[in-house]
């Protein structure tokens, strides 16, 4: 029976290794049908198949001819050859691509047919690899003319498949050995369905999906990977977490995930008063007071259809508007204002609140019987100080954000200023740390960004600060006491280093050790 041996020599390195292995296996009636070798560590490796004609070789007189050969150091029986391993690798990426690839050689006979090729041609299952290009169905054969020198990049093309109208991008290119003559040609094809949704997806900011939620912390990963294995069901989803930690985010990601057909439709409940909220929610019928439009509006539960409508600030929501709301989603019916008529709602809901609605149903603030229809499924998203080790991540996001948008070269910060960012208490969360990013690649130079650009609120609301009697001029608004002390420790700080006194003088001076001194310099990144 015809045999296939697969097998690694390992030889002292030395001239003629290649042509003793030929000639003994031709003397003995063995084909060799591949071959490679590699040189390292003063050692010659040959990775080689036989192929054994009628004369098969068993393993033992393969090994008996071989050992004949001078300075044979090993001998291995292999399942898969290296050139085969990166054959393998190399099909099973090209298998993997969103792109078309066919390749041709010199006689213009097919070697590679990808998966995505094969799919659209309609060639699944048949072996076209070795057959010319002719045998296949394509709306013209330019590839050919690419062996010829010819190249094309980005033609629209189209034509008619078994599934439907294919139509694409081409690049069509002659593949060039290294002494730059061509040995094939190679053609690319885009769908371009992919391409329209991939510019959808760029230049459609509100198209949010989890890629776009930085965070590796534990707590974060956690509530990401719960939120992605509730996106898809239709219950109710409670967001909790400080103001500007991504509950928004969070929202959209959610709707994108959960593949429902219709809008994602925020109503932020602290921002409008409560004779406008309920108007706005459920809508209003024709008629239904002075100034009303003539044929009644549709409210934000009917807008969202079968998508999401996101209730932002749900602590602020006032009780009249609470109980309507209550109702609402226990029957899954709305009523415009002044209507008569029953809506039924499809839409998904995303609550969010950065309040404790635990202690506003003790007060009596919040219904408890809407808490408990909203809080079904909470994720509770964890503030930016609890979470010191996505900082740098976060802030490269979006120091690349802004440079993208800007059209600028990309920039990075120096480790001190993002010693600064790593150092801060963060209140305003990662809504403050993209504004402090945007603001210190604004007002910095080219060139990656310096600590003396990232600035705080608090440290832009003093401007003119001056050590003295005088105070920082932060207002309680803008920083909490600590900051303040902060700030006031930073200034007098600076002005001490100024005056390039050792450091052992300054401490001294200060009343504070030398260590504690240091210590100071390095948290406010002087
Ligand atoms: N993990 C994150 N990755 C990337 N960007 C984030 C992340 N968290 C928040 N952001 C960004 O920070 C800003 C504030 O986030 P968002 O509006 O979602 O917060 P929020 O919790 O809804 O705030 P609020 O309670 O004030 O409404 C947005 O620009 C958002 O894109």
């Amino acid at each position: 029976m015809k045999q296939i041996l697969k097998l690694k020599l390992v030889f002292k390195d030395r001239v003629g290794i290649i042509a003793d292995i030929s000639s003994l296996l031709a003397q003995n009636g063995i084909n060799i049908n591949t071959m490679e070798v590699k040189r390292e560590n003063r050692r010659t490796n040959i990775f080689f198949e036989v192929a054994s004609g009628e004369k098969s070789p068993e393993k033992t007189s393969l090994i008996r001819i071989l050992n004949q050969i001078p300075d044979l150091q090993n001998i291995t029986f292999m399942e898969i050859l290296p050139h085969e391993a990166r054959e393998n690798s190399f099909k099973v990426v090209l298998d993997n691509m969103s792109d078309g690839v066919i390749a041709i050689d010199q006689k213009g006979n097919i070697t590679i047919l990808n998966s995505m090729a094969r799919k659209t041609l309609d060639a699944k299952g048949k072996n076209l690899i070795g057959k010319p290009l002719t045998n296949m169905l394509l709306p013209d054969y330019h590839l050919l003319k690419c062996l010829a020198g010819e190249e094309i990049s980005n033609q629209k093309k189209s034509f008619n498949t078994p599934n439907g109208r294919f139509q694409y991008f081409t690049t069509q290119k002659p593949i060039r050995d290294f002494s730059g003559n061509i040995v094939g040609a190679v053609e690319i094809a885009k769908d371009m369905q992919e391409i329209k949704k991939l510019a959808r997806s760029i230049s459609d900011p509100t198209q949010i999906t989890f890629g776009d939620v930085i965070g590796e912390h534990p707590a974060l990963k956690q509530a990401i990977s719960f939120a992605q294995k509730i996106a898809g069901t239709d219950s109710i989803i409670s967001l909790r977490g400080e103001s500007g930690t991504g509950k928004e985010l969070f929202a959209k990601a959610i709707h994108q995930a959960s593949n429902r057909g219709g809008n994602f439709v925020p109503i932020n409940c602290a921002a409008l008063p409560e004779s406008l909220l309920e108007s706005e929610l459920f809508g209003y019928a024709g008629g239904a007071f002075t100034g009303a439009q003539k044929h009644g509006k549709p409210g934000l539960f009917e807008q969202a259809a079968d998508g999401t409508i996101f209730l932002d600030e749900i602590g602020d929501l006032p009780l009249g508007p609470q109980a309507k709301l209550l109702r609402a989603i226990q029957d899954k019916l709305v009523r415009r204002i002044g209507g008569s008529k029953e809506i039924p709602i499809t839409a998904r809901v995303i609550t969010a609140t950065n309040r404790s609605l635990e202690q506003m149903v003790e007060q009596k603030e919040f219904r408890q019987d809407l808490y408990y229809r909203i809080n079904v499924l909470p994720i509770h998203i964890p503030p930016l100080r609890e979470r010191r080790e996505d900082i740098p991540l976060l802030a490269e996001h979006f120091l690349f954000q802004l440079t993208s948008r800007l059209n600028r070269p990309a920039r990075e910060l120096t480790k001190q200023a993002m010693f600064k960012l790593k150092n801060h208490d963060w209140p305003g969360n990662v809504r403050e740390l993209k504004n402090v990013i945007e603001r210190a690649a604004i007002l910095g130079e080219a060139g990656p960004v310096a600590a003396e650009n990232i600035l705080f609120s608090f440290e832009l609301a003093t401007p003119n600060r001056r050590l003295g009697n005088s105070l920082p001029q932060t207002t309680k608004q803008e920083a909490n006491l600590k900051q303040m002390l902060a700030e006031y420790e930073k200034a007098i700080l600076t002005q001490i280093l100024k005056r390039k006194t050792s450091i052992r003088t300054a401490a001294t001076n200060l009343g504070i050790s030398h260590t504690t001194l240091l210590n100071k310099i390095k948290k406010h990144g002087l």
